[in-house]
């Protein structure tokens, strides 16, 4: 089969002046030709300078309605998602710009509800008009990526930090990000919501502004379908991701926390920018993709199986010259990024399929203990009373089912009420003979009643499954009937576009051949003249692409000048760390664990066994175990509080790393800690080692520290004897 390319489709919209803009008396330097998908950008500081001029796949002016940015750029990719495709729609741009205008926008009025909440609408409106022999499986999750480490909006614990893995069918994915089943879009809004929420608390937090993190709301749309009694499953994940503003971090004159966050958007962003330009150049054999989380993130929407939609935005001032160049150049090169977009058929990870194999393993057990009689019973003279408590066999009839346990359980109740009366009327059997058939009446009726509740559960248990999944309301018949006036219309738009495309190219022709024509000359004058008029276009072009190349020197200059201040400012991070194991390291530790650290390949970070017991995440998981005492109730705060007690009188533990592992000291024999010292003085260095700091190191740590070792505190959780 041939391989089926497609490009990332690039539009950029550019924003109206502000109104501070407008009162600081600020100029437009943008046109956007919206019938040509091109934008012109004027440098404000060179007049005379040729404006520079971009082609895009779409324009939106500032005029643009956020309905027709939906329809033109966001619908195409929630329809291919339906069908099982990976879809990425991601906003890019200056702060300020719109993305979040464009992704999330307002609530109030509807017309400026942005892509986000509009997606929710389109996906529970087609699926209810797909067709009843379709269910689908909606889920959705929240994260944030701040300062390189992410976190689950829909989490109780935001705080907690997420891990990158990846996996070789299914492609990357975020361990334990929670994701939530969706019945509804008002539903789905209460998420968006509750995730922007714990964004503003972590903004606060750490700083005032959100547009510091990127943020990526997945959807994902497992749908299943019966074709001739075969069941197809198909997954599509729709990336929906606002990203951090890209301004240059020397514009923004950020110091101390907010300089941490400058260079971690940066280095992202240019990561993003060095992941594009790897994409686009045919001889790069590397794509940069681990060298930022973002990047992870959007691996496999940039140069993987995704349908993914850029758009840039922009704004139209004079002072936003630099930034607005930048973000078209980037946007430019990401048009050319090649994508191979395939629909995720019956993938391993689809939970539609166990969900519905659950689902009938409960109905089968519920109809096996109808069937079984769910607690028939005989009264005492062997006569039976209640045969089978339900005799439902079609237990799809699920609410048939549920009535009839009801009738049946006040029937029950009755024929028990009459066998008391009659047993008391019984006027032959002695007081001890009716105790003993009431109370087998009793234990008969509890039997019954269990068997029922536990119907009872099983019933709510496979309402409360088939309620997550979402059915397709329509007629099979008139499904495929939309389905098909569907597909035949996007035809017809996919054929008017091909068509515009070619009356654009033969206009262009005919425009050639007239103005070839016009120019035969008959004399030598007018083929002077026309030679002139060609030297001069000519002239004119390397003219443009003179300054072209010079542009793109300067470009690089000033990335070269981004990397190396990037480059400076993690050699000023590295010093730092460096200045903090010479002065208040003991180098008895910092050997110690250099010798046991271990880089973890996975998690792409150092570690060393035994970790959890540090006293930094002792302290922490007492930390959180009294913030979430705090929210409990009465009964499970005397249990936590018996947790955090233990916590607390927890006594400081020491590990020794023996050959089995990881030892606490105390249970060590004396000879078996004396070898354990002799391995770590003889140890040689393990594999990892190459990816550890220097000996160099671990000796200029040794030399420079002159106090005295007795003097430091010891470290809690980690012992070098
Ligand atoms: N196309 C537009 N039409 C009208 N107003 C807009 C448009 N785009 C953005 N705005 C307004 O401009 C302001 C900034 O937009 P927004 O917050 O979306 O920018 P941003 O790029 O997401 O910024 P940040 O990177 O800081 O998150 C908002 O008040 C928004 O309503």
């Amino acid at each position: 089969m041939s391989k089926k390319f497609e490009c990332v489709r690039v539009v950029i919209r550019c924003r109206p002046l502000n109104d501070t803009e407008k009162k600081d008396g600020r100029v437009c330097i943008v046109n956007m030709d919206t019938k040509n998908g091109q934008v012109t950008v004027r440098n404000p500081k060179i007049v005379d300078e040729v404006p520079k001029q971009f082609t895009f796949d779409q324009i939106f002016d500032t005029q643009s309605l956020q309905e027709n940015v939906y329809n033109s750029t966001a619908s195409p990719i929630v329809e291919s998602v339906l069908e099982g495709y990976n879809g990425t729609i991601f906003a890019y741009g200056q702060t300020g710009t719109g993305k979040t205008h464009t992704m999330e926008g307002k609530d109030d009025p509807p017309t400026l509800r942005g892509i986000i909440p509009r997606t929710f609408d389109h996906i529970f409106e087609r699926i209810e008009n797909m067709a009843k022999n379709k269910q689908f499986l909606v889920k959705v999750s929240f994260l944030e990526l701040y300062n390189e480490e992410i976190r689950d909006l829909l989490s109780k614990n935001i705080k907690n930090k997420l891990e990158i893995r990846e996996n070789p069918d299914t492609g990357v994915y975020i361990k334990d990000l929670s994701k939530f089943m969706i019945e509804s879009p008002q539903e789905m809004r209460e998420k968006l919501l509750h995730g922007r929420e714990n964004r503003a608390v972590g903004a606060t937090a750490m700083n005032q502004d959100s547009s510091r993190s990127h943020s990526l709301f997945q959807i994902i749309v497992e749908t299943n379908e019966m074709i001739q009694g075969q069941s197809h499953v198909t997954v599509g994940k729709l990336n929906l991701v606002d990203l951090a503003g890209s301004e240059r971090q020397s514009k923004t004159h950020a110091t101390g926390d907010r300089l941490k966050e400058a260079i971690n958007i940066n280095q992202s962003l240019t990561t993003l920018g060095n992941v594009i330009s790897a994409l686009v150049d045919n001889k790069s054999q590397h794509i940069p993709y681990r060298d930022s989380k973002l990047t992870r993130l959007l691996q496999d929407s940039l140069g993987g199986n995704t349908k993914t939609v850029m758009i840039a935005n922009i704004g139209p001032a004079d002072y936003n010259y630099d930034e607005t160049i930048s973000t078209l150049r980037y946007a430019h090169r990401a048009k050319q990024i090649k994508n191979e977009p395939k629909i995720n058929e019956d993938p391993k990870d689809a939970q539609i399929r166990q969900f519905q194999e659950e689902i009938l393993k409960l109905k089968q057990q519920l109809e096996a203990s109808i069937e079984g009689g769910g607690g028939g019973m005989m009264n005492p003279g062997q006569e039976v009373l209640v045969q089978k408590v339900v005799k439902v066999k079609n237990v799809d009839k699920i609410k048939e089912a549920e009535n009839i346990i009801e009738r049946e359980k006040e029937e029950l109740r009755k024929k028990i009420e009459e066998e008391r009366r009659k047993i008391d009327q019984q006027k032959n059997l002695g007081e001890e003979e009716k105790m003993k058939l009431l109370k087998q009446l009793q234990e008969k009726e509890e039997q019954a009643n269990n068997a029922r509740e536990t119907q009872q559960k099983l019933i709510k248990t496979i309402q409360k499954m088939e309620q997550k999944l979402v059915i397709g309301h329509t007629e099979v018949e008139e499904a495929r009937r939309k389905e098909k006036e569907l597909e035949e219309a996007r035809k017809l738009i996919e054929k008017e576009k091909a068509e515009a495309a070619k009356r654009s190219l033969e206009l262009q022709k005919k425009e050639e051949f007239n103005l070839e024509l016009q120019t035969k000359y008959n004399s030598i004058k007018e083929e002077l003249e026309d030679k002139t008029r060609r030297i001069k276009t000519l002239q004119q072009k390397t003219r443009q692409l003179e300054f072209e190349n010079k542009e793109t020197d300067e470009f690089m200059a000033k990335e070269i000048e981004d990397l190396q201040m990037r480059k400076r400012e993690i050699l000023q991070e590295v010093k730092l760390k460096q200045f903090i194991l010479d002065y208040f390291i003991p180098p008895k530790f910092l050997e110690t664990m250099q010798m046991l650290a271990f880089y973890n390949e996975p998690a792409e970070a150092w570690t060393i066994q035994g970790l959890d017991y540090s006293g930094k995440m002792t302290k922490n998981q007492i930390q959180q175990a009294l913030q979430e005492q705090q929210q409990l109730n009465a009964t499970d705060q005397i249990n936590s509080e018996e947790k955090l007690q233990e916590l607390l009188n927890h006594p400081n533990v020491y590990f020794a790393y023996t050959e089995e592992g990881l030892v606490r000291e105390e249970q060590l024999a004396p000879q078996e800690k004396k070898k354990v010292q002799k391995r770590l003085q003889s140890a040689k260095k393990p594999q990892s080692a190459k990816k550890r700091p220097s000996s160099k190191r671990i000796e200029s740590a040794k030399k420079s520290v002159n106090l005295q070792e007795q003097n430091y505190p010891k470290a809690k959780g980690l012992s070098s004897k």
